[in-house]
């Protein structure tokens, strides 16, 4: 091997890489702004480096000590596998949030961020998301009439998981919650009974596993050779594409033949087929039809937005009600009796149905979720956003970022800040809706206390245009799912609740958590 190196074929071109390597490592100029970085020590020799090896190990850490550190100012913050984004002080959240799109990019830093052109086995549905119209317009119009559907599926998804027993049943909380999430979400998606199909789901989790990581991977590939990379490392992904869109196509294909058939003959349509069906897939085809667009109707097209939603919506959702029942459980009794109180009560005002309405007024119950959320939102830097702007920006406290940096600003920080939320570490249920009681505060100031209305202090769900579209559908799934829960079981924890866990940014739910249940008599 060493004679080998000695032969100028391949002594030059590996010098060429080596010193490729060490420019860009050690001596690139950078466009950096000339700001802090979090996590450098004074004695490092290679401040950008160390720091990023010490945030990406304890990021819990980095981000607690740009906030008492370097509150009022922003810093520059290396994390392995996200370059070296720009953390912004609190004070200026509203600034990131009031930016045009042409300035600020949340698309461009999730496209980056996912690695979407190598993950995303059609690139081009991202960067034609026509799905988040249909989330933003026909989802969340939809949400009253698609209340009874949702809670069939719930009732069916827990007796299949949770089942019927009096006697008390230790169950995983997050395993058996994100299929039923799954069950539930994707009634809504693609309808009644592929919902239920078992690899269907565990083909969407699998998915929404894979994408992340391998685009963690993908970045601290270097980039000439990612393609190739890519090629190799998102096998499971396509395979994952592939086995969803073999079990969606049979009805994607039924639909378009009776979508077609409608139209052309809709006196027939009517006395002789079944129903529109009233679920995403048939609202995608829709618009894929009225686009004029033959791309945008192809199976493998729709298919792939019903996966991207898969990813979008699953894995959110179940944190956020697995966290929501550990809190509760962890909790006194007398909070579930309150809860129960309220659903009973309300339910009764509206003849026992449930509705949307109903849904609306269970304030206690909406309040559980956002004080859940407060406490263990995966969101612990938020509004990631790249810089677009040929120009760059300059922020109000006068740092200029050029074109192709990202910034985010503090989340975790502000939601456990004992001046935003008093007794921030403590879980307290109904912090919101009691809130919500004091009618000495402005009514529009009490409603902002909802579980999915957004502010600078609560960045669970983003803030402002970009805010997550489909947080008022999953707050009412959620909600309508929580109900069900301290209605139809009694639950109870052995000892205290597990604390929730760092992954990079991210904080998750302990996924192997366990509680007990017992079907209420
Ligand atoms: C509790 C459940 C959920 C949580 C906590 C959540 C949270 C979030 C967050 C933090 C963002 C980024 C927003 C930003 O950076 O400003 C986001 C974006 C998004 N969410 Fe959600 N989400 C949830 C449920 C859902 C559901 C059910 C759907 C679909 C029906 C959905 C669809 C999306 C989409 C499509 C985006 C990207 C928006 C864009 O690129 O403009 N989410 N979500």
């Amino acid at each position: 091997m060493f004679e080998a190196l000695g032969r100028p074929a391949v002594l030059a071109p590996a010098l060429l890489v080596v010193g490729w390597l060490i420019y860009h490592v050690f001596f690139k100029p950078s466009k950096l702004p000339d700001i802090p970085i979090l996590g450098a020590k004074e004695s490092d020799w290679f401040p950008l480096l160390q720091a990023k090896w010490r945030n990406t190990l304890d990021f819990k850490a980095a981000v607690k000590l740009a906030d008492a550190k370097y509150r009022d100012q922003a810093v520059i913050m290396p994390l392995a596998g996200s370059g070296n984004m720009i953390l912004l002080p609190r004070s200026e959240i509203q600034f990131v949030t009031d930016q045009p799109d042409e300035v600020l990019n949340l698309h461009t830093s999730a496209i980056e961020n996912l690695q979407i052109d190598y993950t995303c086995t059609d690139p081009y549905l991202v960067h034609n998301p026509v799905h988040h119209k249909i989330i933003t317009t026909t989802l969340t119009n939809q949400i009253g009439n698609l209340v009874p559907d949702v809670a069939d599926e719930t009732e069916w998804g827990f007796d299949k998981h949770w089942g019927d027993c009096t006697e008390w049943t230790e169950v995983c909380v997050y395993d058996t919650l994100r299929r039923v999430i799954g069950n539930v979400t994707n009634r809504v998606f693609v309808g009644h009974p592929i919902c239920r199909d078992p690899t269907l789901l565990d083909v969407g989790m699998a998915y929404a596993q894979y994408v992340p990581l391998t685009s963690q991977i993908l970045r601290i590939v270097w980039k000439p050779i990612r393609p190739l990379a890519a090629l190799f490392l998102t096998l499971p992904i396509r395979w994952r594409t592939y086995q969803f869109d073999k079990i969606l196509r049979p009805e994607i294909t039924a639909r378009l033949a009776a979508y077609d058939a409608r139209q052309a003959d809709p006196e027939e349509s009517k006395s002789v087929r079944e129903p529109e069906p009233n679920d995403f897939l048939q609202w995608t085809i829709k618009q894929a039809k009225t686009s004029g667009d033959s791309y945008m109707w192809k199976p493998s097209t729709l298919s792939g937005r019903i996966l991207l939603l898969n990813f979008a919506a699953i894995h959110t959702s179940s944190f956020s009600i697995t966290n929501a029942i550990l809190d509760l459980v962890a909790s006194k009794q007398e909070y579930v009796d309150e809860l129960r109180a309220e659903i009973e009560s309300v339910l009764a005002e509206f003849g026992g149905e449930w509705n949307k309405r109903a849904l609306a007024k269970m304030h206690k119950l909406d309040s559980v979720f956002r004080e859940s959320a407060r406490l263990n939102s995966f969101v612990t830097v938020g509004l990631g956003r790249a810089v677009v702007a040929k120009e760059g920006i300059t922020t109000p406290s006068g740092v200029h970022i050029p074109q192709g940096y990202s910034v985010a600003v503090p989340s975790y920080p502000v939601l456990q800040d004992n001046d935003v939320y008093p007794d921030a570490q403590s879980f307290v249920p109904f912090r919101f809706s009691d809130e919500r009681k004091d009618e000495s505060i402005d009514y529009v100031k009490r409603a902002g206390k909802a579980f999915a209305t957004t502010s600078n202090e609560y960045l669970a769900f983003g803030h402002g245009r970009n805010a997550c579209p489909g947080r008022f559908f999953a707050a009412n799934e959620l909600k309508l799912m929580l109900a069900h829960v301290v209605m139809t079981y009694d639950l109870e924890i052995k000892g205290t609740r597990e604390r929730n866990k760092w992954y990079g940014l991210n904080r998750v739910p302990p996924m192997e958590a366990t509680i007990r249940v017992r079907r209420r008599r």
